[in-house]
C-alpha cells in the first residue's frame, strides 16, 4: 500500500512563546530550532517577526538547516492594500521559507474583534496569501475559530478556508482556538471541509482545554488532515497545543497510522525523542513529567510485583512498545507493592545474579516492605537500595562505624552587632579500631554534619574526595506530634559525573539527613572499591 505523506508542523516558538511563564530569549530559540531540526520536523514556527525585538532578531537570518523555516502574522488590516500594512510587510520581509497567517474565520470575531464586515475579511484574506506567493513564500491561512466558526455559521467558515485555498494556500489549517471542540465533531467537520478543500492541502491546529489536543489531532487525521501542529511536550496558550512528542510516537507506532502514512521522521530520529522532550525540558529549566506518554521515566516503570513479575518473562506482557524504539528505557521499581521478581529485575540491572530461591532474596524483600512501611520510598533512592540489598547479601565490607555526632546551632549578635546563626558539627567514626574525631562549621546543620563528616576519614578520605551533596529534599510523612521526616539526597562524584540518590527516615530531621548522609558516602566508597 502506498504511504501517504504527513507534515508535522512545529509552532513551539510562536504558539509556544505564548505559554504562561515561558519567555525565550534568541539564544534559546536558536538551540531549540536545531533540536526540532535533528527532531526532524517539517516546518518550523519561529515566532512573529515584527511583534517584538527577539523575534525580529531571530528572523534577520534563517535559523533551520532542514525544516521550512516559517514566520507567523496576521491578515491584512481592513480597509488597507497588503502592499500598504507594515505589520504585513515585515512578516513578509522576514528570513523565512513560508509564512502562516492567522485569519478570522468565526463571523462573530469579524464582527466584535476586527470591526470589519465578512466580506472584507475574505478580502483580507485572499490579498494576503497573494501577497505571500508573490514575494516567493509558501502561504499558510490558520483559520482561527474554526470549528466555533463553524458551528455558528457553516457557510461563513467554509467560504473563510475556500478563499485561502483558491488564493494559492498551501496550507488552511482548521484551529480549534478555544480548545473546547471533542474528537467526534472535529471529524464531522473535517469531513464538510473536504468538500472545498482537499486533505493535503488541510491542517489542524489544537489546544489541550479538554484534555483532547492529541485525540482531536488524530480525530482530523482520521478525517484526511495531512498537516498537524503541534509543540514539543505540548507547550502554548492556555492549557497547551497538541503534544507533538506524543503524537509522533502514536503515528509512527500505532496502526492504522504506521502503514497508512509517512512522516519525515527516520525510526533512527525517532529513538531521541526521549532526549530532545528532556533536552527541552532542561532548557525550559523545569523538571520533566516522569509521567509523560512514551518519553517520561515513569512511562515503562513497573511498581507491581504481579507486573514485573511477567515483564521479566517477557517484556511485551505490560509494554505497549519496545522503550528503546523512543529512547526510553525499562524500569522494575523496588517498593512495598513488590515481589521477588522486582528485586530480580533491580539486582540484575545492578550486575548481581541471584536464584529466585535464594533465601536472601526473602529476607531483602521482607526488609524492604518494612522499611517503606517505616516511611523508606527505595524507588526514589537507588543508592540506599544498592547497599541494603548488597549488605543483605553480604557484600558490603563496613568502611567504618559512626560512635556519635552532636549538632548545635547558635543565633547570636557578631562582634560587630549583626545577626547571625551559627551551625556547628561534631562527628566522632571508628576506622580500623582507630577512632577520628573531627568538627566543622556549615550554614545550616545538615552542612555541617556534613563537612565533620568526611573531613577525616582516614585511608578513605582520597576515595570521597569528588563527593558533592547537590540536592536536599525533605518530607513529613505525617503531621502532628508523632511526625516522620524523610529526606532524601542527591550526590554527585565530580570526577566520574556520576550521580545517585539516598535516603533516611527518623522522628528527626537531623537524624534522617544523618543516615542519608552516610548512605552516600558509603556508597561512594562501594563505587570506589579502596583497600
Ligand atoms: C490564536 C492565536 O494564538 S493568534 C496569535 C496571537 N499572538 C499574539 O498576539 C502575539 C504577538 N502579538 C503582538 O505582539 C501584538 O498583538 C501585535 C504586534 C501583533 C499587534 O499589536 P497592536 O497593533 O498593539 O494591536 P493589539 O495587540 O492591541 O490588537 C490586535 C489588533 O490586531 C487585529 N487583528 C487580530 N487578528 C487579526 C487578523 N487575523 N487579521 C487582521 N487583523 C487582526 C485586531 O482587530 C486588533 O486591531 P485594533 O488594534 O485595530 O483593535
Ligand atoms: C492560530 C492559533 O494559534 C490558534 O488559532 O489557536
Amino acid at each position: 500500500m502506498t504511504k501517504e505523506r504527513l507534515y508535522l508542523f512545529d509552532t513551539t516558538l510562536r504558539d509556544g512563546a505564548q505559554t504562561s511563564g515561558i519567555d525565550f530569549s534568541v539564544t534559546e530559540k536558536v538551540v531549540i530550532a536545531e533540536l526540532l531540526d535533528r527532531l526532524g520536523v517539517d516546518y518550523v514556527e519561529g515566532g512573529y517577526p515584527g511583534a517584538n525585538p527577539t523575534d525580529t532578531e531571530f528572523f534577520s537570518e534563517k535559523r533551520t538547516q532542514k525544516a521550512t523555516f516559517t514566520a507567523f502574522g496576521m491578515t491584512k488590516r481592513a480597509g488597507r492594500s497588503a502592499s500598504n500594512d507594515p505589520g504585513l510587510q515585515q512578516v513578509l520581509a522576514a528570513s523565512s521559507d513560508a509564512c502562516c497567517f492567522v485569519a478570522k474565520a468565526w463571523d462573530y470575531h469579524v464582527d466584535v474583534a476586527l470591526g470589519c464586515t465578512n466580506e472584507e475579511n475574505l478580502e483580507s484574506i485572499e490579498d494576503t496569501v497573494k501577497s505571500a506567493v508573490a514575494a516567493g513564500k509558501e502561504a499558510m491561512i490558520d483559520c482561527e475559530h474554526f470549528f466555533d466558526g463553524f458551528k455558528a455559521n457553516p457557510d461563513y467558515a467554509l467560504a473563510c478556508a475556500r478563499t485561502a485555498y483558491q488564493a494559492g494556500a498551501r496550507w488552511v489549517v482548521l484551529c480549534d482556538t478555544n480548545g473546547g471542540t471533542l474528537p467526534d465533531e472535529v471529524k464531522a467537520i473535517v469531513a464538510k471541509v473536504r468538500e472545498v478543500v482537499p486533505g493535503d492541502h488541510l491542517g489542524i491546529h489544537t489546544h489541550d482545554d479538554t484534555g483532547h489536543a492529541v485525540a482531536n489531532a488524530l480525530a482530523a487525521v482520521d478525517a484526511g488532515v495531512r498537516q498537524i501542529q503541534g509543540t514539543l511536550n505540548g507547550i502554548g496558550e492556555r492549557c497547551g497545543n497538541a503534544n507533538l512528542i506524543t503524537l509522533i510516537p502514536t503515528l509512527m507506532l500505532k496502526q492504522p497510522y504506521a502503514d497508512q502514512l509517512e512522516l519525515s521522521i527516520a525510526p533512527a530520529q525517532l529513538a531521541e525523542i526521549t532526549q530532545i522532550s528532556n533536552a527541552f525540558d532542561e532548557i525550559l529549566n523545569r523538571s520533566p513529567n516522569r509521567h509523560a506518554p512514551y518519553v517520561g521515566a515513569s512511562a515503562f516503570a513497573t511498581k507491581a510485583g504481579i507486573h514485573a513479575s511477567a515483564i521479566l518473562k517477557e517484556p511485551q506482557t505490560y509494554e505497549h512498545v519496545p522503550p528503546e524504539s523512543v529512547g526510553n528505557r525499562r524500569r522494575v521499581l523496588v517498593s512495598d507493592q513488590a515481589g521477588k521478581s522486582n528485586l530480580l529485575g533491580e539486582l540484575a540491572r545492578l550486575g548481581i545474579t541471584v536464584e529466585k530461591s535464594d533465601p536472601r532474596l526473602d529476607r531483602l524483600l521482607a526488609e524492604v516492605k518494612q522499611k517503606e512501611a517505616d516511611g523508606y520510598a527505595y524507588e526514589a533512592a537507588d543508592a540506599s537500595f544498592e547497599l541494603l540489598a548488597r549488605r543483605t547479601l553480604g557484600e558490603v565490607p563496613r568502611f567504618f562505624d559512626v560512635s556519635s555526632f552532636r549538632v548545635m546551632v547558635e543565633r547570636r549578635f557578631n562582634a560587630v552587632g549583626d545577626l547571625i546563626t551559627i551551625s556547628e558539627a561534631v562527628v566522632k567514626v571508628e576506622i580500623d579500631g582507630e577512632t577520628r574525631m573531627s568538627v566543622a562549621e556549615g550554614n545550616g546543620p545538615v552542612n555541617a554534619l556534613d563537612m565533620a563528616l568526611r573531613k577525616d576519614l582516614g585511608k578513605y578520605q582520597t576515595a570521597i574526595d569528588g563527593l558533592e551533596l547537590i540536592d536536599y529534599k525533605v518530607r513529613i510523612l505525617n503531621g502532628g506530634t508523632g511526625a516522620v521526616t524523610r529526606v532524601l539526597i542527591e550526590s554527585q562524584d565530580t570526577r566520574t559525573h556520576r550521580r545517585w540518590f539516598t535516603i533516611g527516615v527518623s522522628s528527626n530531621i537531623v537524624d534522617a539527613s544523618f543516615q542519608a548522609l552516610v548512605d552516600s558516602i558509603n556508597y561512594t566508597l562501594l563505587k570506589a572499591n579502596p583497600a
